[in-house]
């Protein structure tokens, strides 16, 4: 639920993108209207943009808004199976209100998508109201306490005022007012923004639980004779988990880099400057893609580390990660957010640099690129950056592997077209290279805004060890992408050979302080939920409490089932 800023009692829940793209896209009267008492006492709202034909491909949305002038309504309308709207969260049973996402018709013409509120329910009954076809899809992978829905529309009729209009507008007599920027239409940039904070917070939790149970858990032998070591001393172990600590730190300065910029650049829209809405959608969908993909791994890693109490729903790992994998479908696919970002964002910057133009933001190291393309600097094949005093030329390295990666795709589309295909066709054979340079230009916005955070820290123990956590995470990027840095020649075989064994050592470096580390996240075992990862580390007894809660527990075998059973066995 959120609250309004002028009323102290909470509204009731708004599902999605409900709220935010109310927002964003009502006007103040509209939010007014919305938010007066008759409307928030009940009002639960959902966000019905993606359809059972499309979800990635807005434009070919095909629920329809047509305006009637006589009446001064619009009607939404699901002309084919396919335009049923499919997925929006709370739809199946629980919402009484929709922001249905839909091509507005008036005066014979299309407009495009625009956001109407829908009422679908009897505000009292809650009955579906007369036109509105609406129902639970049935069950998923997870997300099993969401209904998520279906809803289709027969010629339903709603006000001339429900069409969410602080950018575009509709006339009474049907006349379409533009928005200053199509854009605006398309919103999502707030919630892919917060879900970068959602990765960091699913990798929080996640090595918190697999860190403290590895310091709980002995296991095998280390030294014949001795006695069982912490699987954390495992080299292994370490291997696994530190990164993904590196990472969950990593991606919290993101997170909040996200919401500051989100803050800072939907200020200068609502004061109608739109000049940085670019670079915000660039990077939150880019950055949504980059650290839920890297989060959803992760915490494979950490549930795989924890053996089979691991795969335990007492350790809460299965169900971190059935709730966050949809992040890398919801709030734009993520090969479709990394492809945005990249074909609109990073190509044209790239061709905007190669012109001399003075890039800013999170691409104009593509400007200096372009600079130094013209004066190629040779690789120093010296010594690798290998300490924290280094972590600067490590944002360089990465930087320089972006800028040749966006650069790669650029040409890859440039000889497409040479071969003759179309602008559509190049730009198709050439997306891998296109996903490789989003992701590479993600890559070193994290290690950047990680050194950049360093800088803001006093205490000099936590600096020391963040600067650790910072050159592990930048070093394990290395070697896992060392195919790409020695392909630019940004790295030699012997200095990757020392890349490696300098990660070793670090993991030694950061034993002592790894439970620490996680500790520092603060999560309190109500919020983790896990017997694995209880802050008192007394697992054993709470898992055996927990087995013997379960509800199978509750009777013993009925002695029917023996009954049943003694006259099977007679005949084996
Ligand atoms: C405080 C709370 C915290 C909460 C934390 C988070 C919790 C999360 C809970 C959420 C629960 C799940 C709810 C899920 C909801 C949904 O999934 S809603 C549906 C989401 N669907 C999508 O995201 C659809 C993805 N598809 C698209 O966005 C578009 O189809 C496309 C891929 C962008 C392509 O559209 P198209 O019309 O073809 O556009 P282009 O030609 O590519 O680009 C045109 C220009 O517009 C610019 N642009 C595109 N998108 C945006 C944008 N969002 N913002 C700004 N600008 C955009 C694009 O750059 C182009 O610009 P130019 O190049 O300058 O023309
Ligand atoms: C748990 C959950 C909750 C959701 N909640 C909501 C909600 O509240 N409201 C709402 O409106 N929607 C919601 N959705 C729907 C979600 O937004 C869509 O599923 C998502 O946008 C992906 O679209 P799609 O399902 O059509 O996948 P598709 O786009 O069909 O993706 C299938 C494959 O096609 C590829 N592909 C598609 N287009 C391209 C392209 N141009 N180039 C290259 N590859 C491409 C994709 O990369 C992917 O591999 C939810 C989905 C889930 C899973």
């Amino acid at each position: 639920s959120c609250v309004h800023p002028d009323r102290p009692e909470p509204l009731d829940l708004h599902l999605g993108m409900f709220l935010p793209t109310l927002l964003n896209q009502a006007t103040p009267e509209q939010m007014e209207r919305f938010f007066t008492p008759a409307w928030n006492l009940r009002i639960i709202g959902t966000y019905a943009q993606t359809e059972m034909g499309h979800g990635t491909h807005l434009r070919g949305l095909e629920t329809t808004a047509t305006f009637d002038p006589s009446t001064q309504e619009f009607v939404l309308h699901s002309p084919t199976i396919s335009s049923i709207k499919w997925w929006p969260g709370g739809l199946g049973k629980t919402s009484n209100h929709a922001i249905v996402l839909a091509q507005l018709h008036t005066q014979g013409r299309c407009h495009g998508l625009h956001a109407f509120i829908v009422p679908i329910r009897d505000m009292d009954t809650h009955v579906p109201l007369p036109g509105v076809v609406v129902g639970d899809i049935g069950p998923k992978f997870g997300f099993s306490e969401v209904d998520n829905g279906f809803l289709k529309l027969e010629h339903v009729r709603i006000p001339l005022d429900n069409m969410l209009m602080k950018f575009a507008k509709v006339e009474p007599d049907g006349t379409y007012v533009k928005p200053p920027s199509a854009k605006l239409t398309y919103g999502m940039v707030f919630i892919r923004s917060m879900i970068v904070g959602q990765s960091a917070l699913a990798l929080a939790k996640s090595c918190t639980i697999a860190i403290r149970y590895s310091a709980v858990r002995h296991q095998s032998e280390l030294r014949p004779g001795e006695p069982e070591p912490q699987i954390l001393n495992y080299q292994t172990q370490q291997h696994k988990l530190f990164p993904v600590l590196a990472a969950a730190y990593a991606f919290t300065f993101v997170g909040q880099y996200m919401k500051d910029t989100y803050r800072r650049i939907s200020g200068d829209i609502h004061a109608g400057d739109y000049s940085q809405l670019p670079e915000l959608h660039a990077l939150s969908a880019g950055l949504k893609a980059f650290t839920t993909w890297a989060a959803n791994a992760a915490i494979e890693v950490c549930r795989m580390s924890c053996g089979g109490h691991g795969y335990s729903r007492s350790s809460a790992l299965p169900d971190i990660y059935v709730e966050f994998t949809p992040t890398c479908t919801y709030e734009g696919e993520n090969t479709v957010m990394m492809l945005q970002t990249a074909s609109r964002y990073l190509v044209k910057s790239y061709r905007q640099a190669s012109v001399g133009q003075r890039l800013q933001g999170s691409v104009s190291y593509l400007s200096e690129a372009a600079a130094q393309r013209l004066r190629p600097r040779p690789v120093s094949g010296g010594a690798a950056p290998l300490s924290t005093q280094d972590l600067l030329s490590l944002v360089h390295l990465y930087q320089r592997r972006a800028a040749s990666l966006v650069e790669l795709a650029a040409k890859s589309i440039q000889q497409e077209l040479q071969r003759g295909r179309s602008q559509e066709e190049a730009w198709n054979h050439s997306s891998i290279d296109l996903v490789r340079a989003s992701d590479a230009h993600c890559h070193f916005v994290v290690v950047k805004l990680f050194v950049d955070k360093l800088e803001q820290v006093d205490d000099a123990a936590v600096k020391a060890v963040l600067s650790t956590l910072a050159l592990l995470y930048a070093l394990k990027g290395l070697a896992d992408n060392s195919g790409d840095f020695l392909q630019a020649g940004l790295l030699t075989v012997p200095q990757a050979t020392r890349v490696s064994a300098r990660i070793k050592e670090l993991l030694e470096e950061l034993r002592p302080d790894a439970v620490a580390l996680v500790d520092a996240f603060d999560l309190n075992d109500r919020k983790l939920n896990s017997v694995l990862g209880r802050y008192d580390g007394n697992v054993y007894e709470h898992l055996y409490e927990w087995a013997r809660q379960s509800p199978l527990n509750a009777t013993e075998v009925h002695e029917s089932f023996h009954k049943y059973l003694k006259p099977l066995r007679s005949r084996l």
